[in-house]
């Protein structure tokens, strides 16, 4: 697929550039942003874009608040945050499109940096609203996207707009890509993937393809459960999507048909409270307590992940194997990171990871340097993985 980069773009002084970014990044109950990679990553294109002279209006997403202006997941304490990595003001617009984000743009001098409210308080954005697409064309006169890890979405910020203005790739977008298909096109067998973390719904779907693609298959975290109540066992009140019990099962009748072995939790650590350092204990997963969580996988069960790990030649890595922000709930995601980063270094695995919570995740382990690549993306990741063509990075082909 070929598209045009930043090295296309000739004069863009004082030019307004909407510049989508993906500032979906871990923050605590305080609006401390825990994890800042995803802010470094689009520095670079930032800088570039603002030395050229640009004034560079930020566009983005934070959290589901699906079309509801809601206090918690605006994009404010962000800005602040950015400001910080690029060493310059970040000015916030309250809104994305209007009157507030028109007055904004209009006080910016060349090389300015705004950020608009988070584009999914607006029910335009994940329907791909025309209107809504339009409103935002209005404010800029280039489009540049560096949001790879959103361009699984066809939302109006990530491919509604590109249609309407001349459209760029960003520095972020284009090494993703790059390096993605440098480390996974060929990938050398056999291949394990680990598949974790909360969002079940919007990834469950994915696994169908990818056990076709893959020679073994981890599932854990929130995904297990689901896989797990598919099979029949008690999983008290763990994060479990009951209703996508046949997907799991036709998951797992694939799996066997293409020869993937799926390897899922035996044993795991509950508790009833999601706090940190709540009472918990280890049980196997046919002996969870009907008023008691699944937070993290149990000793056995990271035994048969790093033995996964050890038989494979590739590993890819999106979600988290616990609740690993509280602790001791990130025993089983810290002991696999930490195993793959050690065979990563002895020249064993290539390890490519991916998620905003996952390279979290690898950096509390302080394994992230170790792997092979680490991508901002999850589910786009997932979906680049199974070759689906991704809207965003579609609407930027020429
Ligand atoms: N057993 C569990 N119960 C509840 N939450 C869990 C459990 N296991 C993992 N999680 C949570 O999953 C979250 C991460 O999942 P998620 O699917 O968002 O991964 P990600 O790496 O951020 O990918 P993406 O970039 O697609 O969002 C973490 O916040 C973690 O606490
Ligand atoms: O965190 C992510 O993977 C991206 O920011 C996309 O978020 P979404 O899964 O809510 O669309």
């Amino acid at each position: 697929m070929t598209f045009k980069t930043l090295d296309d773009l000739a004069d863009i002084k004082a030019k307004r550039v909407l510049l989508r970014v993906d500032l979906n990044v871990p923050m605590d109950d305080a609006g401390k942003v825990t994890d800042a990679t995803r802010i470094e990553r689009v520095l670079p294109t930032i800088q570039e874009l603002s030395a050229k002279g640009a004034k560079v209006i930020l566009l983005a997403h934070f959290g589901r608040p699906k079309g509801e202006r809601v206090a918690s997941m605006s994009l404010e304490p962000v800005a602040q945050a950015l400001a910080d990595y690029l060493l310059q003001p970040v000015d916030f617009a309250d809104d994305c499109i209007g009157t507030s984000a028109e007055e904004a743009i209009e006080a910016l001098s060349e090389g300015d940096v705004l950020l608009l409210e988070n584009t999914r308080f607006h029910k335009g954005e994940e329907k791909n609203d025309a209107e809504f697409a339009k409103a935002l064309a209005a404010l800029g006169d280039i489009y540049v996207n560096d949001a790879f890890s959103a361009a699984h979405r066809a939302h109006g910020s990530t491919e509604g707009v590109a249609r309407l203005l001349p459209s760029y790739a960003g520095r972020t977008m284009q090494a993703e890509l790059e390096a993605l298909a440098a480390a996974l096109s060929t990938p050398v067998r056999p291949v394990l993937a680990v598949v974790g973390g909360a969002k079940v719904s919007s990834k469950i779907d994915l696994l169908e393809n990818l056990v076709s693609k893959v020679d073994m298959l981890v599932i854990g975290g929130g995904m297990a459960n689901t896989f797990l109540a598919a099979q029949g066992l008690d999983v008290g009140k763990s994060l479990c999507e009951h209703d996508l019990a046949d997907t799991a099962r036709k998951i797992t009748a694939a799996a066997e048909k293409a020869g993937c072995k799926i390897i899922l939790p035996t044993d795991a650590v509950v508790a009833r409270e999601f706090k940190a350092n709540a009472a918990s204990e280890t049980v196997a997963v046919d002996a969870v307590p009907a008023d008691a969580m699944i937070l993290d996988a149990g000793a056995a069960s990271v035994d048969a992940v790093k033995a996964s790990i050890a038989d494979a030649a590739t590993l890819v890595w999106n979600g988290p194997l616990g609740a690993f922000e509280i602790a001791p709930f990130d025993m089983a995601t810290v002991a696999a990171a930490r195993f793959a980063a050690e065979q990563t270094t002895a020249g064993k695995l290539k390890s490519v990871a991916g998620g905003g919570d996952t390279v979290a995740a690898l950096n509390h382990a302080g394994a992230a340097e170790s792997f092979s690549y680490v991508s901002t993306a999850g589910g786009a990741f997932l979906e680049w993985l199974e070759g689906k063509e991704l809207p965003g990075v579609k609407a930027l082909e020429i």
